[in-house]
C-alpha cells in the first residue's frame, strides 16, 4: 500500500484513461450505441433480474441502461485497472488522499457505528467523534425537552443555521426529507444568502426570546456565513440588551475554535469537527446539529447507520455487485462514451426537493475539475452538470426536452414505496408517473406505434425515439435509515468516478479566485473616482453601480 504523498502521485501513462481498457471500451461503445433498450429487453425476458440489485432497503434497477453484459463486465475492469477497491482501502483507513490539502478523508469515520479505530496521525479518532456526537445529543436533548431556556425563560421554538455550502445544503437537504420525524415544537431555517433579503426577511418573522443560532463554518471565515451572523448577532442585542444572553442563543459548528471565540461564542457552546471532513460531506459531523434538533439523537443515529451500511457494502462488495460501483461507472459509460454532459436527479418525493441542489454541490464540487490529481490537465471529460428537481414538477417543466431533445440526458429516478402521508390515492398517482416515464423514455413510441394510436397528423412531432437511459432507485420508505444509505450511496458514487478519472476529488481551488476578486472589488464599490483596474467591462460594471448605488458613500 502507498503511504508517502509521493507515491500518491503516479504519472500521466498511469491514468486509467491512457489504458488499454479504454480502447477496449470505445471499439465497444462502438457496437453497442445502436442497440435500442426496447430491442434488448425483448430479447431478454431475465433484464431486469440480470441488472438490478437490492442493498438494504434500495433497490437499483439499472436495466433501463443502454448496455450489455459486456458492457458491465469492460466497466468493471476500468475500475479495477484504476484500483477503485485500492483507493477504497486508502480512504476508509485515512491515508491523505486529498493531497492539495495534505488530508485524510473520512466522513466515513463519522458515521462508523461499529467503532473500529480509524487512525489519523496515529492517533485513533473515534474517542473524539463519539464525544462531539454525545456533547450534541445531550444538548438537543436539552433544546427538545425545553430545559434550555432563552433569556426571558421561555423554550425555544425557532432554530436558526447560518452557514452556507456544505454548512447549509447537507443539513437542509436532511431536515426537509425528514421532516415527519421532527420535533412539533421546532420549526429549523436555513439562511445562507449574503442578499441582505435572505436574512431581513427570515428574522422579520422570529422571536428572539425563542430563537436559537446555530452559526455553522468549518473555518469560520467564510464570507457569507460571517456577515449573516454578525447581524444577526446584533438583530438579538438590540433587543436582548445584554451581551450576557447570547450563550442562551448562539451556538457554533467549527473545525476553528479561535474565530468562535473571538465572535463572542462561549467555546462550551462549540461543536467540533475536523479537518479531515470535506465541507460538501460534513452533515454526518456537528454540521448535522440543527437535524438532532429536529429529530432527537436517535433518528440521527439511524442516519448514521443507514450511511454505515452502505459504507460497508461499499467496501466489502465485488465491484460488479456494489451498487456505489454500479452507478459511478455508469456515469463514466455516458459522459465518457456517449459524450453526455448531464446527469439529472429527480426525485418523486416532496420530502426530496432538495436532494438535486445538494448533490450538485457534492458532485460538481468534487469531480468538476480538469487538472487531474498529479497535476496534468486531462483530456477526457470528468464531472458532469448535476440537476433536477422533484420528478412530477419537472414532468410538467423540462421533461419534454429529455423526451424528445437532441441530447442524451441520463437520468436518475428515485421514489419511495411508502407515502409518509398516508395518502395512498396521491401515492399510486405518483408511483405510475415515475414507472411511465421511466418505460416512456426507454421504449419511446415508433412511427409505427404512433399511427396506429390513431393520432391526428402531422405525426412525426409525437413519435419518440426513446432510448434514453435511467436508473430506478426504489427506496421501502424514507426513513432515517435509507435517507442514510442513500447519501451515501452518492458519496462514493462521486469517489469511485473521481478515482476513474484520477482526480482529487476532495480539494475546491476553483472557488477561490472569485472570493479573492470579490474581496478587492467591494471596497471598489465605494470609491469617489472611476475604477479603471480591471477589464472593460468590470470597470463598466463597477462604475454603472457606484452611480446608482445607494447608503452611505454612494
Ligand atoms: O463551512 P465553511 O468553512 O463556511 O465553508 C462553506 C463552503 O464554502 C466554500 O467556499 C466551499 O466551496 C464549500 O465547500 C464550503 O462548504
Amino acid at each position: 500500500m502507498q503511504t508517502t504523498q509521493e507515491s500518491l502521485s503516479g504519472n500521466n501513462q498511469q491514468v486509467p484513461f491512457h489504458q488499454p481498457i479504454c480502447a477496449e471500451l470505445r471499439q465497444h461503445y462502438q457496437s453497442v450505441r445502436d442497440l435500442h433498450l426496447r430491442d434488448l429487453f425483448a430479447a431478454d425476458p431475465q433484464r431486469f433480474e440480470r441488472f438490478s440489485l437490492q442493498v438494504g432497503s434500495i433497490l437499483l434497477d439499472y436495466s433501463k441502461n443502454r448496455i450489455t453484459a459486456d458492457t458491465l463486465k469492460l466497466l468493471m475492469q476500468l475500475a479495477a485497472t484504476a484500483d477503485v477497491a485500492g483507493w477504497r482501502e486508502r480512504m476508509f483507513q485515512g491515508e491523505k488522499i486529498n493531497n492539495t490539502e495534505h488530508r485524510s478523508v473520512l466522513h466515513t469515520a463519522l458515521r462508523n457505528r461499529s467503532n473500529t479505530p480509524v487512525m489519523v496521525d496515529g492517533e485513533n479518532v473515534m474517542p473524539a467523534v463519539n464525544a462531539v456526537l454525545e456533547q450534541m445529543g445531550k444538548f438537543a436533548e436539552r433544546v427538545r425537552n425545553g430545559e434550555w431556556l432563552g433569556y426571558t425563560g421561555k423554550p425555544i421554538v425557532d432554530v436558526v443555521n447560518i452557514g452556507i455550502g456544505g454548512s447549509d445544503l447537507g443539513p437542509h437537504m436532511v431536515y426537509q426529507a425528514l421532516k415527519a420525524y421532527r420535533h412539533p415544537r421546532l420549526d429549523m431555517h436555513y439562511i445562507s444568502n449574503v442578499d441582505g433579503a435572505h436574512v431581513v426577511e427570515k428574522l422579520e418573522s422570529l422571536d428572539p426570546e425563542t430563537t436559537l443560532f446555530i452559526v455553522a463554518s468549518k473555518t469560520f471565515t467564510t464570507q457569507e456565513t460571517m456577515t449573516n451572523a454578525h447581524y444577526a448577532r446584533e438583530w438579538f442585542l438590540q433587543r436582548a440588551g445584554d451581551e450576557a444572553h447570547i450563550a442562551k442563543h448562539f451556538v457554533a459548528v467549527s473545525t476553528n475554535q479561535d474565530a468562535v471565540a473571538g465572535f463572542g461564542i462561549d467555546t462550551a457552546n462549540m461543536f467540533e469537527f475536523w479537518d479531515w471532513v470535506g465541507g460538501r460531506y460534513s452533515l454526518w459531523s456537528a454540521i448535522g446539529l440543527s437535524i438532532v434538533l429536529a429529530v432527537g439523537a436517535d433518528n440521527f443515529a439511524a442516519l448514521l447507520g443507514g450511511a454505515h451500511d452502505m459504507d460497508k457494502h461499499f467496501r466489502s462488495a465485488p465491484l460488479e455487485q456494489n451498487m456505489p460501483v454500479i452507478l459511478a461507472m455508469l456515469g463514466v459509460w455516458y459522459s465518457n462514451f456517449f459524450g453526455a454532459e448531464s446527469q439529472a436527479v429527480l426525485p418523486y418525493d416532496h420530502y426530496l426537493r432538495s436532494l438535486p441542489l445538494y448533490l450538485q454541490q457534492a458532485d460538481m464540487e468534487s469531480n468538476g475539475k480538469s487538472v487531474d490529481r498529479d497535476s496534468n490537465t486531462v483530456d477526457y471529460s470528468t464531472g458532469p452538470i448535476i440537476w433536477g428537481t422533484t420528478g412530477i414538477n419537472g414532468q410538467h417543466a423540462f421533461y419534454q426536452l429529455i423526451h424528445q431533445g437532441t441530447r442524451l440526458i441520463p437520468a436518475d429516478f428515485i421514489i419511495s414505496a411508502t407515502a409518509p402521508t398516508g395518502l395512498h390515492e396521491h401515492h399510486d398517482i405518483l408511483m405510475a408517473n415515475f414507472l411511465a416515464q421511466t418505460e416512456a423514455l426507454m421504449h419511446g413510441r415508433t412511427l409505427e406505434e404512433t399511427i396506429a394510436n390513431g393520432v391526428p397528423a402531422p405525426v412525426a412531432p409525437k413519435v419518440f425515439a426513446g432510448n434514453h437511459p435511467s436508473n430506478a432507485l426504489l427506496l421501502d420508505a424514507l426513513t432515517p435509515h435509507s435517507l442514510g444509505m442513500l447519501i451515501a450511496l452518492y458519496e462514493h458514487k462521486i469517489f469511485v468516478q473521481g478515482i476513474v478519472w484520477n482526480l482529487n476529488s476532495y480539494d475546491q481551488w476553483g472557488v477561490e479566485l472569485g472570493k479573492q476578486l470579490a474581496k478587492r472589488i467591494q471596497p471598489e464599490l465605494q470609491a469617489s473616482t472611476a475604477v479603471t483596474t480591471h477589464d472593460a467591462s468590470t470597470n463598466g460594471l463597477i462604475n454603472h453601480y457606484r452611480r446608482l448605488r445607494t447608503g452611505t458613500g454612494g
